[in-house]
């Protein structure tokens, strides 16, 4: 308690002094690491030798009265004094002593959870301050004759025991896993040398009111002293012992994990301060050689005022002494266990509210400390229930990161008292936000129509507080309360979402991402991520990257461009005839491409192709988009192309800027025969060993399934692209853990999938995958939010790449190799039979669909 208390002081010492500091220190630190490693990995001897220790000191307490005494009475020059009556300001000091520190144990208890977030490191704080007290006590006794004087000991020890040092090694001891006695050792060589600097440093303090001549005073610092010194040796022996005991028979039990991993930054001492600390502890050690030498003694300057105290109330007032001898001591023990009660209903009862305060320094929210508890909040009833709303998902807690809240987010402005109407209008207008306005008052603009509902994010300059206010508003408009507050919007950087993703939001939806791998495409392993709900779709797609191997997936890939086709009206077909003509010029060509190239530094018009219906003209613009999928720069590119085109063609009326000759987000044979987006191929060979060891057949089996299926059976259904098993769910699964455009899986999913037999006995299986239209980007849309981002990460093609397009044409290439793999693996499962098993097996939860209430009874026959 007392360093925490010493100002910075910045020290100027040569480069050589700290040199050899430094080397100093590290070696310090190993002898350290050893030894921390050593009580470690003899957990045992040396909790046994310990306990051994203390029983030696119980039991001479026990039989050798005459030690004892003959102790004190060298030791203790205060004994004496311990027969005095209590004075009433000795009563005050003492109960003020206690309180702080019952207080100041407080304190530290709960800043506990500053270090971790888990009951268990205030426990093995605690622990660790305990068993120094009952080591400490037991010592003590061998010293001390009166009982009474040990009265007091509690709150000494309180007051010189430090919890945190506990806890902080109880964190690096658990967070240690299989390698943990290196972590003590480690732990112990980062703690060890500031324990021992500052148990030196309290104890040179704290025997500074030894020197005192106040005889109660001497007697409770010799006892401080004695305390830290056995505090320090505990911590320093048997406490990492027991934790590492501890650790050994918790190992594999989660709860006993810190929920934050053990960072070696957090054991570090500041060097300055420690610096401060040696010094004063120099200066403190001058103070005690000079007072306690015999010289100092013979000098009188101990001797004179040490009893004087005591005897002068020997005698006199006897009544009145034991008067405030019965009075001090009771009202001394009410404080005292008023306080004690105080702490203990605050920490149980209404300490989690720690958890949630908000710093008004930085406005965030800070403490998440024990997921399993309910947590309480402070700042507003309404924000209360809506996080509240996530306390089903508590695990999730632990790794999260709170949402920043923006200052007009803060406590204050969430409790403040809602202003009439006409006051909060007059401060939106006047300053075009609402920062300063209260939820309450936002609300009340909003329900008013002052502000529109999806303008909230705008008008409070705080995309979390708008998303929050907007589920408060529309709970309450759709009496789907209960419902929205089921639906997540925590933990969520909306920032990122705002005029890019997605207009009013009230929260978003999780889907899992699973992974296939690894899965090798042209010479390379990736791991492939993808979101989906369809349980037995990863496992399919990672069979097949299995039987796939090392022999790997060869692509090719052509970017073909992004398309956008306006339909064009012209007066007559003579009109639209010229009109397509003047367009196939090269000159007139290079005109429009001047236009449209002038829109992006990425879009690169490659063609107009003109499709004609009568006096209609749709004129399917291509372009190159560099790393993004391109359908907002096309578009932008192709307006500015007919702007120009108009001044060539005043009488042409453009009918709409896409007349579905692109063709975007529907089936249509255009991308199939001339593609969109990227152009993959790719292929592979497995063989008739995988077929048979991971599919459980042959190749023979597999072509002639395909052929059904796949081609014979697309072409009755008459249907476009879809030469293919189930493209589109490796598409899709992709798309959506990679940030595309969902919607965009209706053309990307156009796949032919073909198989023949190969290899010297026609036994292995030759495979492609032909997609002539895989819409994606690295680069925009929803590639720039955070899980997808780390998706495109993971797959390292995230943004764009040093060769335009190098990264989209990458992602294409995996997304068609992990289709093919989708492939295999499925139409092994339906050649034998095996699709309907592995889908009851995965794709069923026994949770949700078992307890049919609305059954539909079919008769027996
Ligand atoms: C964007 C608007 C609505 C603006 O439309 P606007 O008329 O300029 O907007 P406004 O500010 O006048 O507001 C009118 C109303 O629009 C709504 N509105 C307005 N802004 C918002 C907002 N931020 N959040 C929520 N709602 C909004 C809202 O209801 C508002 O009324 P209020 O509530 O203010 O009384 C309009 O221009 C529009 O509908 N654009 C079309 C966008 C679109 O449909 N995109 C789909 C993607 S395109 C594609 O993927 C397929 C494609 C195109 O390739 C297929 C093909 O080939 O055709
Ligand atoms: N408008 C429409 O009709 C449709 C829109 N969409 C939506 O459009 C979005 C995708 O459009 P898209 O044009 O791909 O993305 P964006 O609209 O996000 O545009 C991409 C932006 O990234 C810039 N950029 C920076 N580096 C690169 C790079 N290396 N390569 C390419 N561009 C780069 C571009 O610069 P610069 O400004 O110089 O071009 C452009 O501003 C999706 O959200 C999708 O859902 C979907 C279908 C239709």
């Amino acid at each position: 308690m007392l360093f925490d208390l010493c100002p910075k002081i910045v020290l100027k010492i040569s480069p050589a002094v700290i040199h050899r500091l430094h080397s100093g220190t590290v070696s310090m630190m190993k002898v350290w690491g050893a030894h921390g490693e050593f009580c470690a990995k003899h957990q045992w001897e040396v909790i046994v030798a310990t306990l051994a220790l203390l029983a030696c000191a119980a039991s001479v307490e026990r039989h050798g009265t005459g030690v004892r005494s003959e102790h004190c009475a060298g030791w203790a020059r205060a004994c004496p004094g311990l027969e005095a009556e209590y004075q009433a300001a000795d009563a005050v000091i003492m109960t003020f002593v206690r309180c702080a520190a019952l207080l100041y144990a407080y304190y530290q208890v709960s800043n506990l959870q500053k270090i971790a977030s888990k009951y268990l490191l205030i426990i093995a704080g605690v622990f660790s301050t305990f068993a120094s007290f009952i080591f400490t006590s037991a010592l003590a006794s061998l010293f001390w004759s009166e009982l009474a004087s040990i009265k007091d000991a509690p709150f000494l020890f309180l007051l010189v025991a430090d919890v945190a040092r506990g806890a902080r090694m109880a964190k690096a001891g658990w967070s240690a896993g299989e390698d943990q006695g290196k972590r003590v050792g480690k732990a112990l060589s980062l703690l060890g040398p500031t324990a021992t600097l500052d148990t030196l440093l309290a104890v040179l303090l704290v025997g500074v009111g030894g020197l005192s001549g106040v005889p109660r005073l001497e007697h409770m610092c010799t006892f401080a002293c004695l305390a830290l010194l056995v505090d320090y040796s505990v911590f320093v022996t048997f406490y990492p012992a027991c934790l590492s005991l501890v650790s050994d028979f918790a190992s594999g039990r989660k709860e006993m994990r810190p929920d934050s991993p053990f960072a070696e930054s957090d054991l570090k001492p500041n060097p300055v301060v420690q610096r401060v600390k040696m010094i004063m502890a120099a200066g403190l050690l001058c103070v005690h050689l000079t007072s306690r030498l015999p010289w100092a003694k013979e000098n009188g300057m101990i001797e004179g005022s040490l009893s004087k105290d005591f005897k002068s109330t020997s005698d006199e007032n006897v009544l009145f002494n034991s008067y405030v001898k019965w009075f001090s001591v009771s009202a001394d023990y009410i404080v005292i266990a008023t306080l004690l009660c105080a702490l203990i209903i605050k920490f149980i009862f209404f300490e989690e509210q720690r958890n949630w305060v908000i710093d008004m320094n930085d406005l965030t929210v800070k403490e998440v400390t024990n997921k399993y508890d309910k947590p309480k909040f402070i700042v507003g009833e309404e924000f209360k229930a809506e996080i509240c709303t996530q306390t089903d998902d508590l695990l999730n807690w632990e790794e999260t990161e709170w949402p920043v809240l923006s200052p007009s987010s803060s406590a204050a402005k969430l409790n403040a008292k809602k202003r009439p109407m006409a006051e909060c209008l007059e401060i939106y207008r006047s300053e075009g936000v609402c920062t300063s306005l209260s939820d309450d008052e936002v609300v009340m603009l909003v329900e008013q129509s002052h502000i529109p509902l999806h303008r909230l994010e705008n008008v409070l300059n705080d995309p979390l507080r708008g998303v929050r206010l907007r589920r408060r508003v529309i709970s309450a408009r759709f009496e789907t309360e209960s419902a929205v507050k089921k639906l997540p919007y925590l933990n969520y950087d909306y920032s990122k979402v705002l005029n890019a993703c997605c207009e009013n939001v009230i929260g978003y939806v999780g889907i899992p991402v699973g992974y296939a791998g690894p899965l090798v495409v042209d010479g390379k392993a990736y791991m492939i991520p993808m979101a989906t709900t369809e349980g037995a779709l990863v496992a399919s797609t990672n069979r097949g990257a299995k039987a796939i191997g090392t022999r790997g997936v060869t692509s090719v890939v052509e970017d073909v461009g992004m398309t956008r086709a306006p339909a064009v009206k012209l007066p007559n077909v003579v009109r639209a005839h010229e009109c397509r003509q003047w367009l196939d010029n090269k000159d007139n060509y290079a005109i429009i491409k001047t236009a449209f190239d002038s829109t992006s530094r990425f879009a690169r018009l490659q063609e107009v192709h003109v499709g004609v219906d009568g006096a209609i003209l749709y004129l399917r613009f291509r372009a190159t988009t560099g790393d993004a999928m391109g359908m907002n720069m096309v578009s932008k590119g192709a307006e500015n192309a007919l702007k120009l085109l108009k001044n060539y063609f005043p009488d042409m009326e453009v009918i709409s800027l896409s007349g579905n000759y692109c063709s975007d987000k529907k089936a249509a044979s255009i991308n199939w025969v001339k593609g969109r987006g990227k152009r993959v191929i790719c292929e592979t060979t497995i063989s008739a060993t995988n077929l048979k060891n991971i599919f459980k057949t042959d190749a023979k089996t597999m072509t002639r399934c395909n052929k059904i299926k796949n081609l014979s059976g697309s072409a009755l259904a008459g249907s476009i692209g879809g030469n293919n098993a189930h493209a589109a769910n490796m598409v899709t699964a992709i798309f959506i853990a990679t940030g595309q455009d969902p919607a965009q899986n209706v053309t990307s999913s156009n796949c032919s999938t073909s198989m023949e037999v190969c290899g010297e006995n026609n036994e292995d299986l030759y495979v492609t995958c032909t997609m002539p239209s895989l819409e994606v980007g690295t680069v925009g849309g929803g590639t720039v939010l955070t899980g997808q981002g780390a998706c495109l990460e993971i797959l390292g093609v995230k943004g764009a790449a040093e060769r335009p397009a190098e990264n989209s044409a990458r992602l294409a290439s995996l997304i068609c190799a992990t289709v093919l793999a989708g492939e295999l693996s499925l139409m092994a499962a339906l050649v034998n039979s095996d699709l309907v098993k592995s889908h009851m097996r995965h794709n069923r939860s026994t949770i949700n669909v078992q307890n049919a209430s609305n059954e539909l009874k079919v008769p027996t026959l």
